[in-house]
């Protein structure tokens, strides 16, 4: 006789909902391919009596998410609340010390938890899963902790966040205003539950996080993620990018330069050619250098109901057929601490916005700033009409230490004929 894998479900949002429907709809397959059914004991969410699209009424009704941590016909408890701390957490730490499987899509509580739970896991010689937490359906994850495994991985970047992409596409190719386009974000599913996480950069730097961590064998080190998001992209940004031959793309590097840590999330311009730039929607891609596999580029949906559901099953699956590798690839104590490295240090170039008055001189002021500071001009557009108060120069520079170009914007936003501070993007090589 077969013996099932018996799961509880807390939290039944858009993943949620999406993970009944997927294990509803393919279950045979499932059952087959994991070895034996997958089988939904109990679901728990805040309102019992939301209406979500799904049947659950096979399914026990718990009251309390925390006493599926305890109850003795669950072998893996399903958390797909959010939130970094809190219930999930909790849940997280209670089920792991009653030796169940734990599988999450919450990035924010992995991100600032992820060590402490698995060495609980480790200790408890339970699984701890949470391939929906990083890029959505991409199994990024299983790739870079299994597939690539053997291979030194010293650099990685990708596009990490749907709703930042969905938004940045949707200004580029509609021209919609940036809060109607959050708003559709939201409705799709795409966006957390506060969506400044996502819009701000944070949703993208918790699962840069975690990849890096994955991927070099370091400790997780959330709070050294230089993070910026998209607030400050205009339409001028992304119209000038694209008559200079780029677009705009939220994106999340991490590298190791001399044993230090770099991780950044940042907007950036991304060359027409380049594969990131024909990421749309709410994709993601991940891009990871291996020594021995050379380049890997993961690309597909990275936000919304059915393909984080996918990523949540595959872990129900591993877990059904008995893995129980170590979460962050190897054990928790084996993960490296180091330094925290500069990105300015770096040599790149850089996109340049800054708004000026439309007066003589003011266009040798910020060449002047630049040979000064070392900075060699690539491209220039200036568009305004005569009679403009305020005309928008945009700069692409040649290859330079990038705290040059840094220096260079703020001398910039201390003159008095720059209206307002200028902006820098990074141009993604
Ligand atoms: N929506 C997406 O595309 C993706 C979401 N995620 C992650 O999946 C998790 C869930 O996200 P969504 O389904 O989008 O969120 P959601 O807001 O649609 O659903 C959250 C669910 O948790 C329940 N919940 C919230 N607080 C609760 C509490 N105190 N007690 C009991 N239940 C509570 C809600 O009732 C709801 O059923 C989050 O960690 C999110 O970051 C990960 C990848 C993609
Ligand atoms: N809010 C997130 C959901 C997936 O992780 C995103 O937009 O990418
Ligand atoms: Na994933």
């Amino acid at each position: 006789m077969t013996i099932p894998l018996r799961i509880g479900i807390a939290g039944l949002g858009t993943v949620g909902a999406g993970v009944v429907q997927l294990l509803a709809e393919n279950r045979d397959l499932i059952s087959r391919r994991a070895g034996r059914p997958i089988e939904i004991v109990a679901v728990n969410a805040r309102d019992r009596a939301k209406g979500r699209g799904v049947d659950l009424s096979p399914y026990r009704w718990q009251d309390d998410a925390a006493a599926m941590a305890q109850a003795d016909d669950i072998d893996v408890v399903v958390e797909l609340i959010g939130g970094a701390d809190g219930l999930a957490v909790a849940l997280a730490r209670k089920s792991l010390a009653a030796g169940k499987g734990f599988v999450t899509a919450n990035k924010a509580m992995v991100a600032h938890h992820g060590a402490e739970l698995a060495t609980a896991a480790e200790k408890a010689g339970a699984a701890l899963k949470y391939e929906a937490a990083v890029a959505g359906g991409i199994p990024v994850i299983k790739a870079l902790g299994g597939g690539a495994a053997a291979n030194e991985i010293v650099s990685l970047f990708g596009i990490l966040n749907g709703t930042c992409n969905y938004i940045l596409t949707e200004m580029e190719t509609k021209g919609a205003p940036f809060a109607d386009v959050l708003k559709d974000a939201q409705a799709l599913g795409y966006a957390e539950a506060d969506p400044t996480f996502d819009i701000d950069g944070i949703d993208a730097a918790h699962k840069l996080a975690i990849l890096a961590s994955l991927a070099f064998g370091t400790a997780l080190d959330f709070d050294h993620v230089e993070t910026r998001g998209i607030r400050e992209i205009e339409k001028v940004d992304i119209e000038r990018a694209a008559a200079l031959g780029y677009r705009v793309r939220l994106v999340g590097e991490a590298r190791l330069i001399d044993g230090r840590l770099v991780q950044r999330v940042h907007p950036v311009l991304v060359p027409l050619a380049h594969p990131l730039a024909k990421v749309t929607g709410s994709l993601n891609a991940v891009v990871a250098d291996g020594n021995f596999v050379g380049r890997l580029t993961f690309e597909g949906a990275g936000a919304g109901a059915g393909p984080t559901a996918s990523a949540v099953v595959a872990d129900l699956i591993d877990i059904a057929r008995g893995e129980t590798a170590p979460a962050f690839g190897i054990p928790a104590a084996s993960l490296k601490r180091v330094e925290t490295g500069d990105h300015e240090d770096s040599i790149g170039r850089s996109y340049l916005r800054v708004a000026v008055a439309d007066e003589p001189g003011v266009l040798a002021d910020l060449t002047a700033i630049l040979r000064d500071c070392g900075v060699s001009i690539a491209s220039l557009i200036q568009r305004g009409e005569a009679g403009d108060d305020e005309v928008f120069i945009a700069i692409i520079t040649h290859e330079t230490k990038l705290s040059q170009t840094a220096d260079a914007v703020r001398r910039m936003g201390a003159l008095s004929s720059v209206l307002t501070p200028p902006m820098r993007l990074d141009i993604l090589s």
